[in-house]
């Protein structure tokens, strides 16, 4: 929610010989406050003309058709309008407005009208508008007020980017920096009166430069600065960036998940501090470094080695400093942000928080994952490894980027602490089931070979070997995707489970190769016993061997599973059920007659248990006496 607290106050500070009004007499008195209420005045129409709202009302005379004569009369009812922009910052001003009295009515692409508290309708007439963009930092309009003809530019923007724009003043920079340290998000408003010839040079100059071939965006941005000059200041304004719902526990959360969060944002620095502060990203009694602004080599390396000093510090940096830096210290700066519990950049402009992220994946084996929700956090989004947007009062620019997309800022903890830290552990443990599913087949064709002299006789053929990629191995293997170690509760209140996962156990090196040794033993046991049992026909071979290795498969899938999922064993039974029933058809392959006999049926089993009770023993022992975190909890 966005909220104003604050409200212009150009007119105090402004007037800076207030502080002795009695000294002067008393004629001078009313003409000051004049000046002051006519000011406020200003401001207040500044706000209300200056942004890119749009009011839009629920048509309740749609029905009947009688939106476009509604809309003739001026019919601007106050209760079903609601208001569109972009910008919620934008949103907020104009509702203000509202509040005290000018209220925005309508808008379309050439004109705005205002009301008073009297009833009374302002026509203006948009004559160009400028919009905001991240680099610019600021937006501007000129309107004609249909009443008098005056034509006035105004504009609004970041202080950082107003300051050099408008007339000398003793006050604004100070006020800024009080509100910003509040936490309130402050845009600085600016007026020009301009003439009609005024006006129409600038008109001819923009709309030539706008029809260049060359350079034509530079051209245009010139014109347009060539009007930016001496504005005359009217207010500053401070709005409240609530947090959303659980922003504290869930980076709390995170934080205790070996997750490092840095805050990249497009904010003032005391207010990106403020905020920071407040969901406790720092925490109240951490130091904080402040990285003093730097504009070369020199600079950069002392402020560098300030902070090297520093032990267990958050970082604050602005995006100019962070500039420079990366210019000359790039890996130095990296490697010292990276030990900081927290690191604050402001000021960054989108291509900024993408530099950062790539940055972060160039100097660390860390994967990076961006969260962000307006349309300026698009390019960082995309850049990271994982991309979560939040669709919001900023629209849906950032959720459509992403490669995920949730509504609130808290979904975060359930994502990655319960459905990534799933999806990690069932990928892995997929992954390697469904190598060890034609390794152990492999291995059988591999001994069967070499103990025939390398004869190229294939083991098992035709309906086998397709049976055994479906069918009949299949659906368990798959549904080890419905396993889960630990439940989501679980996950959510032990946030060093995820931690665990960091070192990335789940699928490395070591267990792929233990999953190969797994499947050389159990092939070369499921074939050798397989050959050392079978007596006269070698159709014997195939109907022992291949069924252990059937039963092998289902029982491993029942020994990785942690737990069951009525899918799973529906899984299980169906495929048991599969290849029982199939038997039926397999003559061309099989010996029928032998494989209900007794013989058969020991073998098998004799050969299934060989290959699979030690893998039982090892994981009951290894259990018992160096059991992963996830079994503690669950007991
Ligand atoms: N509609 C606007 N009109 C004029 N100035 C604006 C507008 N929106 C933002 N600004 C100014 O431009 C600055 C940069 O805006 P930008 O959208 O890049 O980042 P942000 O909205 O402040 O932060 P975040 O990155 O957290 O969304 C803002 O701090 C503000 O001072
Ligand atoms: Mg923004």
């Amino acid at each position: 929610m966005l909220q104003v607290t604050s409200q212009p106050s150009g007119g105090s500070a402004g007037s800076g010989s207030s502080t002795t009004p009695s000294q002067k007499t008393q004629p001078s008195g009313p003409k000051v406050r004049k000046s002051v209420s006519s000011r406020i005045h200003e401001a207040v129409k500044a706000i209300a003309l200056c942004h890119n709202v749009t009011p839009v009302y629920e048509s309740l005379g749609a029905v009947n058709g009688e939106t476009e004569s509604a809309e003739a009369d001026q019919d601007f009812s106050d209760d079903n309008r609601t208001y569109q922009a972009s910008s919620p910052d934008e949103v907020a001003l104009v509702r203000w407005t509202e509040s005290v009295g000018l209220t925005l009515v309508n808008r379309d692409l050439t004109s705005l009208q205002l009301k008073t508290p009297s009833g009374q309708i302002l026509s203006f007439l948009i004559l160009q508008i400028f919009p905001f963009t991240s680099e610019s930092k600021r937006m501007g309009i000129i309107v004609r007020d249909e009443s008098t003809g005056e034509i006035t530019f105004y504009m609004k923007g970041a202080d950082v980017a107003m300051a050099s724009i408008v007339q000398y003043n003793d006050w604004l920079e100070e006020e800024c920096g009080n509100m910003a340290r509040e936490g309130l998000r402050t845009l600085v408003v600016a007026k020009k009166c301009l003439s009609e010839e005024q006006y129409q040079d600038f008109e001819n100059r923009y709309n030539q430069a706008k029809l260049s071939i060359h350079d034509r965006a530079l051209k245009v941005a010139a014109v347009v600065e060539s009007l930016e000059r001496e504005m005359e200041l009217l207010c500053l304004t401070g709005v409240e960036d609530q947090l959303q719902a659980d922003v504290r526990p869930t980076l709390e959360l995170l934080r205790n998940a070996g997750i490092k969060i840095w805050m990249l944002t497009g904010d003032k620095l005391e207010t990106a501090t403020c905020i920071a502060k407040s969901s406790h990203l720092v925490s109240r009694n951490q130091d904080i470094h402040v990285f003093k602004p730097v504009s070369n080599r020199g600079e950069a390396h002392l402020e560098l080695n300030a902070f090297r000093r520093k032990h267990d510090c958050a970082l604050v940096i602005s995006g100019d400093s962070l500039e420079v830096c990366l210019r000359y210290y790039e890996h130095e700066l990296v490697e010292l942000a990276c030990q900081c519990p927290a690191v604050v950049c402001c000021r960054c402009s989108p291509t900024q928080k993408a530099q950062i992220v790539c940055l972060l994946q160039q100097h660390t084996d860390n994967r990076t994952c961006a969260i962000g929700d307006g349309g300026n956090d698009v390019s960082m989004i995309q850049a990271a490894d994982c991309g979560i947007g939040i669709e919001g009062k900023e629209g849906k620019q950032a959720s459509l980027a992403a490669d995920f997309s949730i509504t609130q800022f808290k979904h975060i903890g359930r994502l990655l602490m319960v459905h990534g830290r799933n999806s990690y552990k069932r990928s892995a443990a997929l992954g390697q089931f469904v190598m060890h599913r034609g390794m152990i087949i492999s291995t059988m064709q591999a001994v069967f070979s070499s103990v025939f002299f390398f004869a190229s006789v294939p083991l098992y053929q035709g309906f086998l070997m397709v049976g055994y990629a479906t069918i009949y191995t299949m659906f368990p293997v798959f549904s080890l995707v419905l396993d889960q170690d630990v439940k989501p509760e679980m996950a959510l209140l032990y946030p060093e489970l995820y931690k665990d996962l960091t070192k990335g156990r789940s699928l490395s090196f070591k267990t792929f190769l233990i999953w190969v040794l797994i499947s050389i033993y159990q092939g070369g046991i499921l074939m050798y016993g397989a050959l050392v049992l079978f007596e006269s026909e070698f159709v014997h071979v195939v109907a022992i061997s291949f069924t252990a290795l059937i039963l092998t498969e289902l029982l491993m899938v029942a020994l990785t599973v942690r737990t069951w999922h009525w899918l799973m064993v529906v899984a299980e039974f169906f495929s048991l059920g599969c290849y029982l029933a199939s038997l039926a058809f397999l003559n061309e392959y099989f010996d029928l007659s032998f494989i209900t006999t007794w013989p058969f049926l020991w073998k098998v089993s004799a050969i299934t248990l060989v290959s699979c009770l030690p893998l039982y023993i090892i994981k009951y022992l290894k259990r018992k006496f160096s059991p992963p975190s996830y079994s503690k909890l669950s007991s």
